[in-house]
């Protein structure tokens, strides 16, 4: 979905009620999209209870429509009208025709009864105010907010286009604000909760459609795509039950060293938990004895190496075993020695027509490498291999599109710019580079950045501290990997991958019970439920 500030999200609407769509239509959209995605995802037979918070404005009408529909599907709904609503008591109708309860703020002066259902309702909808707050909160809303934020074992909140009390635009946030599970956005991603403290407050954040044309001229402003659920889901390959290893492509991942041995398996076992039919994994020799009793599902290259760093004269092995490899991620594990520089140089100079054609450290016979395309095959780099590429004259020229990884640290080596620099703007300068290198980027970090040489930027609406260790990076570049081998184009594949790696360590911390707790494989060990999660 596109990231919109409130004025866009106006515009937006504007010009979809002045095509036809009116803007009750776009409210009743908007009320059956969040019931589906309410119900779908926290429904439990036999039955279920929640709690809708309804303000005066339409995002209380979005509310009091969802509420309607949950009533109709075996929901027990209560509604609490935390400021009248003048002038759509047909919406009110139609939810007590539905078996809806009501009660307003003003049969309830101390919130008495608002803390009673609260505690015993099984979900809560927020829907008291959406992008027509003005902070600071007042009144009734403040004090009820306050009531609810109190209570400990408060049930899950689902907040309605955006957690009351958070400023759409700012992201700014009231105290009073209660932490969402989930923010269901309507029509578009608001880009204040893109930022903190808002984006703390909104849990996961999901978009759903309210009937929107894609051709409405306001779209043009909205340059930025927000990763959620459901593009994750549809950008993941099909599995067909007649399908075969061959289906799902072979992946090499040349990484590793002797004090670096984990990578290789990290990132190995992060492709094959993403669904690749195969993964061959090179590694030096020095460190094969340790690592291929762990995984027996892998196939294994032995890399030759100088004192157990990968040197130039594995460029010859990897491009002898480049056939069937649909994709080739490089980097994790290597160090910087400069063996391994002269490996990767030789490595890219081999290909037939790219760059400079003499390759640097050693010529292979050409016999040597008939089999072998002239061509790498899609790359993935991330780690070492970013910083030693760096090293590279003109090394943007000397690649296919790939996709590179870099962690801020790396980006900084990469593109001469501080650390802070890049962190003050990373959403511009990972649209600037990915331009300027030709390569699709992946700027790790709280709320990873991808973005393509088109121009195009992705956010993955996601901070957490338990992805803050080592490893998951290795982690990332292997689901990356992965998913390319399956056919995925290389931005689509990073853009999904980050942001399955970014939920996967969410849940990592929630199932551990602490984010400094975390490790690489606890974030590979949750891979499964969430591919299960977002596809049912
Ligand atoms: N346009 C459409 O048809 C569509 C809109 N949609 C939905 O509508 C939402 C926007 O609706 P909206 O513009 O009606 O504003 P909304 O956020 O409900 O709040 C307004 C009310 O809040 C009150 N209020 C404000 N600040 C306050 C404060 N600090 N403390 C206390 N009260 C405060 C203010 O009262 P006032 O201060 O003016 O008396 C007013 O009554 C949007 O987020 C989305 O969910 C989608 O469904 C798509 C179709
Ligand atoms: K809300």
């Amino acid at each position: 979905m596109k990231r919109v500030s409130v004025a866009q999200m106006k515009a937006l609407e504007g010009q979809a009620d002045a095509s036809g769509l009116s803007y009750d239509q776009m409210m009743a959209n908007a009320g059956l999209a969040l019931a589906q995605a309410v119900h779908r995802r926290y429904f439990r037979r036999p039955t279920c209870s929640v709690l809708g918070l309804v303000g005066s404005g339409n995002n209380g009408g979005d509310c009091l429509i969802a509420l309607r529909y949950l009533a109709e599907w075996g929901w027990q709904t209560q509604a609490y009208l935390l400021k009248e609503r003048v002038g759509d008591e047909a919406l009110l109708t139609d939810y007590r025709k539905a078996g809806g309860q009501v009660l307003g703020v003003n049969e309830d002066h101390d919130f008495e009864k608002l803390r009673q259902h609260a505690l015993q309702a099984d979900l809560i909808m927020d829907g008291v105010l959406g992008t027509g707050i003005r902070l600071p909160l007042k009144g009734d809303i403040q004090h009820a907010l306050a009531v609810l934020k109190e209570i400990k074992d408060l049930p899950p909140v689902v907040a309605v286009d955006c957690p009351s009390g958070v400023d759409c635009d700012s992201g700014k946030a009231a105290k009073e604000c209660l932490r969402a599970d989930l923010t269901v956005c309507m029509a578009a991603i608001k880009a204040g909760l893109l930022k903190q403290p808002a984006l703390g407050l909104a849990g996961e954040i999901y978009a759903v459609g309210i009937g929107l044309g894609d051709n409405l001229p306001a779209w043009a402003e909205a340059d930025v795509d927000v990763m959620d659920a459901r593009m994750a889901v549809e950008n993941l390959p099909e599995r067909p039950a007649d399908s075969h290893k061959g289906t799902y492509g072979t992946c090499l991942i040349a990484a590793g060293s002797v004090n670096y041995c984990g990578a290789a398996l990290l990132a190995a076992r992060a492709a094959y938990r993403m669904g690749t039919g195969l993964v061959r994994v090179g590694v030096p020799g020095s460190i094969y004895d340790t690592l291929a009793g762990q995984l027996p599902e892998a196939t294994w290259l032995i890399l030759p190496h100088t004192s157990g760093v990968i040197n130039s004269e594995a460029a010859k092995v990897v491009w002898k075993n480049l056939e069937r490899v649909n994709a080739l991620l490089i980097g994790p594990g290597w160090g910087l020695e400069n063996e391994t520089k002269e490996f990767l140089e030789d490595l890219l100079n081999l290909q037939k027509g790219k760059g400079n054609a003499s390759p640097l450290g050693f010529v292979p016979e050409e016999h040597e490498l008939k089999n072998a395309s002239r061509k790498l095959p899609a790359l993935v780099i991330d780690a070492d291999g970013l910083k030693l590429l760096a090293q590279i004259e003109n090394w943007q020229d000397k690649i296919q599109t790939a996709v590179l990884t870099p962690h801020p640290g790396e980006m900084a080596v990469m593109s001469g710019l501080s650390i802070a620099k890049i962190q003050a703007d990373r959403e511009a300068i990972a649209r600037e580079y990915a331009q300027r290198w030709g390569h699709v980027l992946v700027l790790k970090g709280a709320m990873t950045i991808v973005a393509n040489p088109a121009g195009e930027v992705a956010i993955i609406p996601m901070a957490t501290s338990a992805l803050a260790t080592a490893g998951t990076g290795d982690v990332l570049a292997g689901m990356i990997t992965g998913l390319i081998a399956q056919g995925l184009e290389p931005y689509t594949a990073a853009k999904t991958a980050a942001w399955l790696h970014a939920r996967a360590g969410i849940k990592a911390a929630r199932q551990l019970g602490s984010e400094a707790s975390v490790m690489a494989g606890d974030v590979i060990a949750q891979l499964p439920q969430v591919l299960n999660e977002i596809s049912s």
